[in-house]
């Protein structure tokens, strides 16, 4: 069974509070293969030593590299701390992301609540256990 790979991602006002998330729920996440958005996962595995593949920074395009990752397929579950209170440049490639995670069936956990829920969910963890991808 191939570990699950979960995207990691956070607006600048929000990445503390992903931080925090991931050093409570590391044992867990050690074991999946992590993806990032550039400045989130460098933050992330600064500060955790989390082994993290990186992509383009959001508003250079990562948003949509990670997308790309849903629409082949290759995402168990997007861990995206979006920032309500503030305006972000590339609001059309956060949309876009949060959209594809609805068209396919993706996992989504924009809130501490969310995350934990998912991530200690025996259905989630359990080896079996694949999201049934939609039939376009
Ligand atoms: O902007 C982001 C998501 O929309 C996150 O990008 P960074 O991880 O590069 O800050």
């Amino acid at each position: 069974m191939q570990p699950k790979t979960l995207a990691l991602v956070a607006h600048d006002h929000k990445k503390n509070a992903l931080l925090n998330w991931v050093k409570a729920h590391q044992p867990t996440l050690q074991q999946c293969k992590l993806v990032a958005t550039g400045t989130t996962g460098a933050m992330l595995s600064e500060h955790t030593g989390l082994a993290i593949t990186r992509y383009q920074s959001g508003p250079l395009g990562g948003d949509q590299q990670i997308g790309a990752l849903i629409a082949e397929g290759s995402l168990d579950a997007l861990f995206f701390f979006w920032d309500p209170l503030n305006p972000a440049p590339h609001d059309p490639d956060v949309k876009a992301l949060l959209r594809l995670c609805s068209v396919w069936n993706v996992p989504v956990a924009c809130n501490e609540a969310t995350a934990d829920m998912l991530v200690t969910s025996p259905l989630f963890l359990s080896a079996d256990y694949q999201v049934q991808k939609p039939q376009y």
